[in-house]
């Protein structure tokens, strides 16, 4: 029985209107929890897959001393564990912190609301937890960054060791390369324990602030017994500090997590921000005709080349004139710059000088034009994890037809049975002859009107090096080939033959000719074969020359 039934009915109602009001902060938690969680997800990924396309662009268009200097286990961790950090743990960690720090400061408000003298013990464990968050969060960072550094060894260990599998095989290396790798596991592992132990330390000192900041809320009640009124309200005070003693946990790690997480994102950043090659179109002003290279005239005038602005000149001051159709060998010792002066023509690097290509100068040409204009056969054959004619004609330009004319024309027409034919990794289901002659197929369908060897013909046996050289002059001739040759047979019957040392052109003429000179720099390379090579080479020189001197005659009436 109910002895003032005013005030029963006021307890009543306002029981009534706090369970409505509960009520609805619950579902509003219910209904807004998963959708803000939802649109941070959503916003998180889409940064991430901006990031992973701006990333990839990038380092797709990165000239080619960003490859020199970069190893490929360092490019490989920014896609992998980095993309993966951006992608699973930032949007994780961001959240997390983010919730823990709003509950923190609804606790906070609660305790000083109900005991505002709290604020003092407060703030000084604030300034300490400050102090600690600082301190590790700085070295967790750097750590983290150690980590990544760690890492990127492990990746390009494996790929190199991977690569090279025949080799360490062959050499009994197994156990080598077994200790390097545990060399480089164990520092990257004792970064990983380092990342541990320093979170477990800060943890330990957060659970010592907590528990003081705990200590003072309880205590106070003793202290200050009048200070705060009702069980219920001493209860929620405890209580709410007890749950703030496991945010503070959770809380400054996740943070820390943050922190760290981020550096996943300024190290994509980095990749992000690479000078690029280029420019890959060209300018509608500097457009040649639609048929530029029509002829296939090479000049190459003070020609400097430099792999890095601070580094001396590997080419320098190369004058040279290609005559259309013609054919030249390039010779010199290893590092004399054969290979630069391909990069030139292809611009891998950066020249100083004119190269120009049919009087257009290659330097007002975009990328993507004067690459596709020249055709290359490289020493490692490139082949792609495709169909035969994927690898015949990438971009769908030519029939089926065409494509088997350039494979009946390298001798290859036997050996596959469909163009929908799969090409294993690497062209690993062909030889290495098989795979030479894939591109110089893929070259004649191409059809320019410059094609660059170099050393394609280095790891073929001689057989196949014969039907390279001699598919070579039936399609190409009246293409201007290059080729770079460390066997002098197979440039004696070229049109001129081009002696590099120290990035310099000592030589340069037809090989009959230069012969003829007995202190030249090309007579020592052939006398250095042998008394019965060098009467070979020698034949071959002299037969091509007397063969061709008719031509040349023509050419000059
Ligand atoms: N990517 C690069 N970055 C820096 N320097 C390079 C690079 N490639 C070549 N070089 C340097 O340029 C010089 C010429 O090298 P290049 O590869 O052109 O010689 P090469 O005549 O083709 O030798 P090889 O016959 O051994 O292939 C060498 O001293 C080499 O160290």
């Amino acid at each position: 029985m109910s002895t003032n039934p005013s005030f029963s009915d006021t307890t009543e109602r306002s029981r009534d209107f706090y369970i409505i009001v509960y009520t609805i902060f619950m579902a509003c938690s219910i209904v807004l929890t998963p959708l803000s969680r939802n649109l941070c997800y959503w916003i998180f990924m889409k940064a991430s897959k901006r990031l992973h396309n701006k990333m990839f662009s990038n380092i797709l268009q990165a000239p080619m001393r960003f490859f020199d200097t970069n190893p490929s286990g360092r490019i490989l961790n920014r896609f992998s564990k980095d993309m993966g950090v951006i992608d699973e743990l930032l949007p994780r960690s961001t959240l997390e912190a983010l919730q823990v720090f709003l509950v923190m400061a609804g606790i906070l408000g609660l305790v000083f609301l109900m005991s505002p003298w709290m604020v003092l013990p407060a703030i000084v464990l604030g300034a300490l937890f400050y102090y600690f968050e600082v301190v590790y969060v700085t070295g967790a960072q750097r750590v983290k960054r150690l980590e990544g550094v760690t890492k990127a060894p492990v990746f390009s260990h494996i790929s190199s060791s991977l690569c090279g599998l025949a080799t360490i095989r062959s050499c009994d290396a197994e156990q080598m390369v077994v200790r390097e790798f545990d060399s480089l596991q164990d520092e990257h592992t004792s970064t990983c324990c380092l990342i541990i132990i320093s979170s477990e330390t800060f943890g330990f000192y957060l659970a010592l602030i907590s528990a003081t900041f705990l200590s003072f809320v309880t205590f106070q009640f003793m202290i200050f017994g009048g200070g705060i009124t009702g069980s219920a309200t001493v209860g929620l005070v405890i209580s709410q500090a007890m749950i703030l003693t496991g945010m503070l946990q959770i809380g400054p790690r996740q943070t820390a997590e943050v922190a760290s997480n981020m550096i996943s994102v300024e190290r994509v950043l980095q990749y992000c921000k690479l000078n690029k090659e280029g420019p890959f179109e060209t300018l509608p002003a500097n457009k040649p005709s639609r048929d530029w290279i029509e002829k296939g005239k090479l000049i190459f005038k003070n020609v400097y080349l430099r792999y890095s602005p601070d580094e001396e000149p590997v080419l320098k001051n190369l004058n040279l004139e290609i005559q259309p159709g013609e054919k030249v060998g390039i010779v010199g010792r290893t590092g004399a710059g054969k290979s630069s002066l391909i990069s030139s023509l292809f611009r891998l690097a950066n020249i100083e000088g004119t190269i120009t290509i049919d009087d257009v100068d290659v330097s007002s040409i975009g990328l993507y034009e004067l690459r596709s204009k020249i055709s290359i056969i490289p020493q490692e054959p490139v082949l792609f994890s495709s169909t035969i004619r994927y690898n015949l004609d990438p971009f769908g330009k030519s029939t089926d037809e065409d494509l088997w004319n350039a494979l009946d024309k390298v001798e290859l027409k036997s050996a596959i049975e469909s163009l929908d034919q799969q090409v294993s990794e690497g062209g690993s289901n062909f030889s290495a002859g098989q795979r030479q002659l894939v591109c110089l197929a893929r070259a004649i369908v191409r059809n320019n009107k410059v094609l660059v060897m170099d050393e394609a013909t280095a790891n073929v046996d001689i057989g196949t090096d014969a039907l390279i050289q001699k598919t070579i002059r039936d399609n190409f001739k009246d293409c201007t080939v290059l080729t770079i040759a460390h066997r002098l047979n197979t440039i004696m019957d070229s049109d001129k033959v081009l002696i590099l040392d120290a990035g310099q052109a000592v030589e340069f003429g037809p090989p009959h000719e230069l012969l003829q000179n007995p202190d030249g720099a090309f007579t020592k390379m052939v006398k250095e074969t042998g008394t019965i090579m060098e009467d070979r080479l020698r034949i071959i020189a002299q037969e091509y020359y007397e063969l061709n001197l008719p031509k040349e005659k023509d050419k000059n009436t």
